[in-house]
This record gives structure tokens, C-alpha cells and sequence, in this order.
């Protein structure tokens, strides 16, 4: 089986981590590892999860100058990544150095993806920063852009999903956090989705944290989630 959820491992310590690791298998899910857990364990806790043989989304959101983004881009090719992220509001020059610098990797390059707008921004948020767009008009002319850029897909909402996936072909990935099974908490999220209608959507890979990872049984969620999205 040929998982479409990525688990997001935001845990606090190592230990809480390699709990809910210790009893899945690269065939139920791929695994990421964001800012808190990157920030406390570096890279060594990513090569232990590509011992275990998953594939690791490095989810660190790059947004800096060109040089800067793409140095850190190169870096997590070398740690052999399967995925890694960056702001695509870092603009198109940002994005194509980026893109760039992956070349000499070939096949084994990881898959580079664009931030639209994070999952929990809404309208008015949006209008704070100073954007009088709404977020699905931001989000297409982020994802156009990082397209433009040779970039091999986007994050968005699922909310998303289906206009882009018109628009930007069969091939663009479409990565979607802000997924919640019913009657789960949003929390931070504001743009949310269930498993199965995202799947609908047309989104690729589902990013899920919270709804598994503070679960009582995160391990039996991930299960039910999977069984949920067969035959869609
Ligand atoms: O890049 C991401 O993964 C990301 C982008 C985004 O727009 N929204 C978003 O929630 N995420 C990440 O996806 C995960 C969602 O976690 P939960 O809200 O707990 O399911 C977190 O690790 C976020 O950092």
C-alpha cells in the first residue's frame, strides 16, 4: 500500500515520538518532521527515521534571501529527504535558485514544494499583512507562480485542491494539512477538510498531526484513517 497520509511528528520529546514510530511501518504512512522536533533533535533524528526505512518530509519552511534558501535546500538533499518545503512568498528568484541547485541530484533529488497560505490564515489575516486577496486568490497565483519556478508542487488547504488541480495539471502535487475527521477539533486551523473529501479533492498527500498524534491510540487513528480513504 501506497500510504497518501503523512503523519506530522510535533512532539515534544524524542521518546513520545519513536512511541507511535515503534509501532507503524513505512506502508501505513510517510513521516514529517517540522521546526519543534528539528529544532530539539537535528538531523540525527531524521536519519533515524530513515533507518527505519520511512520517508521523511522536512518541514522547515525556508523563506530567505535566494543564496540563503537555496544553500538550506541543498542540505536537506544531502540528508536524503523525500520532501522539503519552502515559502513560495519568498518570491519567484527564491524559488528557481532553489529549484537549481537540486540539479546534480537527478532522480534521487527530494521533492521541493511551495507554501501558499498556511492553513490557518484566513481573509483577515491575510488583510493584516497587508494582502487584499482572499486566501484561494492567493493561493492560485502563489501556486502558478511556484509552477513557473519548476518547483514539483504546492502546500495548501484541501479547500484548494480541486481548482488547482484543474488549472495546474495531473502531475503538480498538492500536499493538504488543515485535514480533520469529523467531529475532531480545529484548533489553529481555519481552511480544514475531512481525510476523505480531501482524497475526493484530489489531493496527493494528507498532513496530519494532532487528530493522531495526541489520539490515546495515535497508532490504531493512523489505521482507521487509511481504511477510510480505500476505494475512493
Ligand atoms: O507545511 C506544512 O506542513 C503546513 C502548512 C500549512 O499551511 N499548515 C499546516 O498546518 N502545516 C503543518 O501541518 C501540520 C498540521 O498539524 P495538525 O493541525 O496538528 O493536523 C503541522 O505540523 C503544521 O506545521
Amino acid at each position: 500500500m501506497d500510504s497518501k497520509i503523512i503523519v506530522a511528528l510535533d512532539y515534544e520529546t524524542e521518546a513520545e515520538a519513536l512511541n507511535l514510530v515503534e509501532q507503524i511501518d513505512p506502508s501505513l504512512c510517510r513521516l514529517k518532521v517540522g521546526k519543534e522536533m528539528f529544532t530539539t533533535l537535528g538531523t540525527n533524528f531524521v536519519k533515524q527515521l530513515q533507518e527505519r526505512k520511512f520517508d521523511v518530509f522536512l518541514d522547515l519552511k525556508f523563506h530567505d534571501i535566494p543564496n540563503t534558501v537555496a544553500r538550506a535546500v541543498r542540505s536537506a538533499a544531502d540528508l536524503g529527504v523525500w520532501m522539503v518545503d519552502l515559502h513560495a512568498s519568498g518570491g519567484l528568484r527564491m524559488m528557481e535558485e532553489a529549484k537549481n541547485i537540486l540539479e546534480p541530484y537527478g532522480k534521487d533529488a527530494p521533492l521541493l514544494i511551495g507554501v501558499t497560505v498556511l492553513t490557518s490564515m484566513e481573509d483577515l489575516d491575510l488583510l493584516q499583512i497587508g494582502i487584499n486577496a482572499s486566501p484561494m486568490e492567493q493561493v492560485i497565483r502563489l501556486a502558478h507562480l511556484t509552477q513557473r519556478a519548476g518547483l514539483d508542487g504546492v502546500v495548501c488547504s484541501p479547500q484548494e485542491v480541486e481548482i488547482l488541480r484543474r488549472n495546474l495539471g495531473p502531475d503538480f502535487k498538492l500536499v493538504t494539512p488543515g485535514i480533520r475527521p469529523v467531529g475532531a477539533e480545529f484548533g489553529d486551523q481555519r481552511r480544514v477538510m475531512t481525510p476523505s473529501a480531501a482524497v475526493r479533492s484530489g489531493s496527493d498527500y494528507l498532513v496530519i498531526g494532532r487528530p493522531i498524534t495526541q489520539a490515546e491510540n495515535p497508532a490504531e487513528v493512523l489505521r482507521s484513517i487509511n481504511a477510510s480513504l480505500t476505494n475512493i
